[in-house]
């Protein structure tokens, strides 16, 4: 069975186009869903809830219908909102236990699972606690904890990890890992920070314009089908340059390599082997040969860029935010 399917969805807000057809099928397991500012994730996670009209389109999310059959939709999927949506003046247990009643669960059951989860996100001890007083991180685990009470299928993350501390941002991982990995639960996780979406999913969805742009397993669209390294030599770089496409290779230079890098492919039936050939007629020495590794941010970006103009800024925008993730996540 699959995650969710949507087929042709069309929404508008007044003049805004937030969905223009999107079709898209998403498997089971842990989906990533990337896109730049206003590409309609958000519209998409809303659609599937059944939380707005749309024009035009039909769907179905864990085999049940986005149109006709909502409530038993919500049984199944929990959903944990990237805006702050806590009561305050509630406790930590008060506020998951009340989410769960919200689902149709009673009351005793609903405050036993609270118990439980609370215990599971790691906030045992702070569950009597005001959730005001809770830091941006807690706040972030009381929302997945509130998103889990009912014991859903599918679980929708929005950001889960936006204005979080690099060890916060590591425990929401590790819980969004545990939880598609051992537990069997499906997660639908909507993030602009590549490294987490790759730390976690397995499959990815880019949005862009309010459609589909791409979707494939995370390890296929990184698989590159030329096998191309990054040279750096000591010096003569222009020299060994036209040695080696002497030899049938191709070169280039990408524009944030250092003056004496270059990017190469040897030729059919060549392999690494002809860097050290190289090196050797020429006497010119090979400082560092690495393989070049297709990132989730190069195949997101090319994606954007392949899909038109319209948001080309926004990926711009997405593409400094990655930057920013991978100073600041480090290793997850
Ligand atoms: N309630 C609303 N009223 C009017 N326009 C809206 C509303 N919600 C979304 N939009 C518009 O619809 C488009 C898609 O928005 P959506 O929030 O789905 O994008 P997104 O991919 O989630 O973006 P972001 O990453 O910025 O959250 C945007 O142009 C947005 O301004």
């Amino acid at each position: 069975m699959k995650a969710f399917e949507l087929e042709n969805l069309h929404k508008r807000y007044g003049k805004v186009v937030a969905l223009r057809g999107l079709t898209v099928e998403a498997p089971t397991g842990a989906i990533g869903l990337l896109g730049p500012n206003g590409a309609g994730k958000t519209t998409m996670i809303r659609a599937l809830l059944g939380l707005i009209t749309f024009e035009e389109g039909q769907g179905r999310v864990l085999g049940r219908d986005i149109r006709r059959e909502r409530l038993a939709i919500r049984e199944i999927v929990g959903f944990a909102p990237e805006d702050e949506c806590l009561f305050p003046g509630l406790q930590g247990v008060e506020f998951v236990c009340y989410a769960g009643e919200l689902c149709g669960m009673p009351r005793k059951d609903a405050l036993r699972r609270a118990h439980e989860m609370l215990d599971y996100v790691g906030l045992g001890e702070a569950r009597y606690r005001p959730v005001e007083g809770y830091s941006t991180g807690m706040k972030q685990r009381l929302k997945i904890a509130s998103a889990l009470v009912h014991d859903p299928k599918l679980l929708i993350l929005d950001e889960p990890t936006n204005g979080m501390d690099p060890e916060g941002r590591r425990e929401i991982l590790e819980l969004a890992r545990d939880l598609s990995r051992n537990k069997g639960m499906s997660l639908l996780f909507s993030s602009h920070l590549l490294p987490d979406v790759e730390a976690v999913c397995d499959h990815v969805l880019v949005m862009g314009g309010g459609r589909l742009l791409l979707s494939g397993s995370i390890a296929e669209l990184t698989r590159r089908e030329r096998i191309r390294y990054v040279v750096k030599v000591k010096s003569h770089v222009a020299e060994y340059r036209r040695a080696l496409e002497a030899l049938g290779a191709t070169t280039e230079t990408r524009e944030d390599q250092g003056r004496d890098e270059f990017l190469a492919e040897p030729p059919a039936g060549r392999d690494v082997e002809i860097f050290w050939e190289t090196a050797r007629g020429t006497g010119i020495q090979v400082r560092r040969l690495q393989r070049e590794r297709t990132t989730l941010e190069q195949v997101f970006l090319q994606a954007v860029a392949d899909a038109g103009s319209p948001n080309a800024n926004e990926a711009k925008t997405a593409e400094v935010e990655t930057e920013f993730a991978a100073e600041s996540v480090g290793a997850v």
